[in-house]
């Protein structure tokens, strides 16, 4: 699938085995993961949209291109999405920020939408929506649904690990999308956990559990 993008680069790859180990703490798991967004990002946004502005060297007066302005924005799935927001926002730091709070249900593992408030005018912006784990892709599918009935049309998702199930369920329901994801697990258990995987993500974050 082209439009589904797997990171190759040795430092998210080295990155991702951190965080699968269980005796990573909570503050080195956070970071991590900002790192890696961080990382994900620089090849995420290369096709970001620029304009030329006037800019005055020491020299001479040039047009010199520069990110351009409401042109993109950082929608993380509440919680563990908001992990990955800060190393996306290092990199463009005038990014808006929308969220949209989702919660898997233990039992039927659906999604549960609690909160959404996305940034305005959204139609044109470029909008990356974060979230460390795509599962069997419920969330992501619901989050993307959300975000195209507000009238959402660029999107990329990025997700540090992906199982194969979710790939697939996110890429049926919106194969125009371009999915990033630092790698790809086996398989899902059946508590829909991904395989081998990290655990839950949210909780390793903020260190709920
Ligand atoms: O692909 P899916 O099967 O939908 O699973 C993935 C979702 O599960 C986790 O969120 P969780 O429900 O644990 O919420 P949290 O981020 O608040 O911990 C994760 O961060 C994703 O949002
Ligand atoms: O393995 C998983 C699956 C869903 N959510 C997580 O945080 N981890
Ligand atoms: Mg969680």
């Amino acid at each position: 699938m082209s439009n589904v993008i797997e990171m190759t680069h040795p430092l998210i790859q080295h990155k991702i085995s951190r965080l699968r180990d269980k005796n990573t703490g909570t503050a080195e798991f956070r970071a991590l993961v900002e790192e890696i967004a961080m990382l994900m990002g620089y090849e995420a946004l290369k096709d970001l949209p620029l304009e030329d502005v006037e800019v005055e060297t020491p020299i001479e007066t040039c047009m010199t291109p520069q990110i351009a302005g409401k042109k993109f924005a950082i929608v993380p799935i509440l919680r563990a999405g908001l992990g990955m927001v800060s190393g996306i926002q290092a990199l463009v730091p005038t990014a808006k920020i929308g969220h949209i709070g989702l919660y898997r249900d233990e039992e039927t593992h659906e999604p549960h939408e609690y909160y959404c408030k996305l940034p305005d005018p959204i139609e044109e912006r470029l909008i990356v929506v974060t979230d460390p784990m795509l599962a069997t892709g419920g969330s992501a599918v619901a989050a993307v649904d959300f975000i195209k009935k507000h009238g959402g049309k660029k999107i990329k998702f990025m997700a540090i690990i992906a199982a194969p199930e979710g790939i697939k369920r996110l890429m049926d329901a919106h194969p125009d999308i371009q999915l990033y994801v630092g790698h790809i697990d086996r398989e899902l258990n059946k508590a829909a956990y991904i395989c081998p995987g990290l655990g839950d993500a949210g909780d390793r974050i903020f260190g709920t559990k």
